[in-house]
């Protein structure tokens, strides 16, 4: 019961969920939220990858920009069907058609309010008109194109039975699909579930057609609704990538799709979702929609697969399905993570450890995990780094081999950056380097290497601020290569500069002080071989 996706179970055709994405139509409404054609493309040729079975491009009367950008994707990607939305109105009917005609599929999505309160507000027209128009509309649609959708919007607010009239009216002029949203966000579960229930027993025709679910969150509710429709008897889930769309956004794709593929023994439901692609769409989709993702959004927030907590991370690292009811992978991620931070435990940082090769035990490593959490007090997150250094300096109390005594940068943007720098030598005496760089810090470093005559490379380098403020120190920590060895420094002052020089110092320190120890045991080991056996 731990991962519920390692029985397979038989995948019936009649529990397949078609994926309708609708990120490049109702989630471009999200405000602040505007795709130029070319990062329309973009989105829809990933959308392709990750395998939806419908992209609803746009709503081509829009504007020309949208016009062209549905066209272009109806043009250029295979493999969905490719659908642009329209009102009743047979002028958007038309730009629907004529942007999408070039398509593989083509598909006309046509829609038209049917509550009260839309028609007698908004649209200021009357029940009869809206049958009318939604008659006219899916009829011209038909003469088009094979494939139309019709919704009755705002349906989960609508007068069931009328609805239901309009429904029948749609299906009998041809749609092929019939889509009833929750378009403001308002129903619940076991409503949605029995709307459906009593549009079946209404309009028995719409076992003959793709029946779909389309809902928004404003109350958080959208998956859930969704996947209430889809137990009863939907076979079509309208959503959008990392959830957008108007308003509080529409039911998240990643969502919807991991929670069919997780409970799949139990729902028998499925979709046709390449579940490798999820990370990476929904990376692409908030770096051009300039949308960021929650860190604890479900599935592709940045922590959905951390642990962070000693006892959690405990469990996973005995057995992941402890504390994980998915793996990372299955998304398109490397791995899970394990996260050191305050709340960390020793396992955890045991096992941190020995991924940096460094094997620590007993008392050492409960030194460690002490000087571990004064830091993980002061800072948000411990990382490799920074274990690095804290075994370098608690468990080994390596004497510090070299100093930095004093140094001067030139900065400016009219010559390259020059560092002086004076470095004290385990023997005592102070040695100087100059070099220039393509930065202060690239010349400090230089510098450095020319003072003590050694060519150490660079690995790595961090900045953070160990306290908040103006007045924040700073933490540099740095990774080296010398002679084939990898060692790190860590130096804090409120000067970055400073502590740049001081963490690289200390890096340099380390790696020769790694090199000096290699050489003894090699000397000894050597002694001990060569000694004359009794
Ligand atoms: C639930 C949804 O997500 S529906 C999709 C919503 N998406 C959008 O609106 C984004 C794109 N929209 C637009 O660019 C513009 O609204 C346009 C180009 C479509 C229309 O612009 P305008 O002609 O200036 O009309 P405006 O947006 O101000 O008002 C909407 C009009 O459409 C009517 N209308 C609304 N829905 C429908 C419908 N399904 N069928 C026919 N007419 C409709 C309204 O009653 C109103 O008509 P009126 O001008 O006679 O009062
Ligand atoms: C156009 C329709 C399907 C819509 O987006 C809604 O009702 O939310
Ligand atoms: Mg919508």
């Amino acid at each position: 019961m731990s991962e519920a996706r390692t029985d397979k179970p038989e995948r019936r055709p009649e529990n397949r969920v078609l994926v309708f994405d609708t990120t490049l139509r109702d989630g471009e409404q999200s405000p602040g939220i505007s795709l130029n054609p070319q990062e329309k493309l973009e989105i829809a040729h990933q959308l392709a990858r990750l395998g939806v079975d419908v992209i609803e491009a746009g709503f081509p009367i829009t504007s020309p920009g949208d016009f062209e950008a549905v066209q272009l994707i109806a043009r250029e990607v295979e493999g969905p069907v490719i659908c642009a939305l329209a009102r009743t109105a047979k002028q958007d009917i038309d730009a629907a058609w004529n942007a999408i005609k070039d398509a593989e599929r083509p598909r006309i999505h046509t829609f038209i309010a049917t509550s009260d309160i839309h028609i007698e507000r908004k649209l200021q027209t009357t029940r009869e008109d809206v049958k009318g128009q939604a008659r006219a509309a899916v009829a011209y649609a038909r003469e088009l194109c094979d494939d139309v959708e019709f919704s009755p919007e705002d349906g989960s607010r609508s007068d069931v039975e009328f609805m239901a009239e309009v429904i029948q009216i749609a299906i009998d002029e041809g749609a092929t699909t019939i889509n009833v949203p929750d378009t403001v966000g308002y129903t619940m579960p076991h409503e949605y579930a029995e709307m459906f229930r009593r549009l079946y027993e209404l309009v028995p025709d719409l076992h003959k057609v793709t029946v779909s679910v389309h809902c928004h969150n404003d109350l958080g509710l959208a998956v859930a609704n969704s996947l209430a429709g889809l137990m009863a008897g939907c076979r079509q889930v309208e959503c959008a990538v990392n959830g957008i769309g108007e308003r509080a956004g529409n039911a998240a794709l990643e969502e919807i799709v991991m929670l069919l593929h997780t409970r799949e023994p139990t729902l028998g439901l499925w979709t046709a979702i390449n579940t490798r692609e999820i990370a990476r769409t929904s990376r692409l989709v908030s770096r051009l929609t300039g949308y960021p993702v929650q860190p604890n959004k479900a599935i592709v927030g940045r922590n959905a697969f951390a642990h962070e907590a000693g006892i959690h991370q405990d469990g996973v690292l005995k057995d992941r399905t402890t504390y994980e009811i998915m793996d990372a992978r299955t998304i398109g991620l490397e791995s899970n993570q394990i996260v050191l931070g305050k709340h960390s435990g020793r396992h955890a940082l045991r096992k941190a450890l020995e991924e940096l090769g460094l094997r620590v035990d007993g008392a050492a490593l409960n030194q460690a995990f002490q000087r571990f959490k004064e830091i993980a007090d002061k800072k948000k997150q411990v990382t490799a780094l920074d274990l690095e250094a804290i075994v370098s300096d608690e468990i080994k109390h390596r004497p510090q081999a070299y100093e930095l005594v004093a140094f001067d940068v030139e900065a400016s943007s009219r010559r390259a950056p020059l560092a002086r720098v004076e470095v004290r030598t385990p023997d005592g005496e102070t040695v100087s380097g100059s070099f220039t760089g393509d930065g202060p810090v690239d010349a400090l470093f230089s510098a450095i290497n020319a003072a003590i005559g050694r060519e150490a490379r660079l690995r790595e380098y961090r900045v953070g601020a160990v306290t908040g403020g103006r007045d924040a120190l700073g933490e540099v920590t740095v990774q080296i290569e010398l002679d084939g060895r990898v060692a790190s420094g860590v130096g804090v002052s409120t000067d970055i500069i400073e502590a740049s020089g001081k963490a690289y110092v200390r890096a340099l320190s380390n790696a020769l002080a790694d090199s000096a120890a290699a050489e003894a045991e090699h000397h000894l080991q050597r002694a001990a071989r060569e000694a004359p056996t009794p």
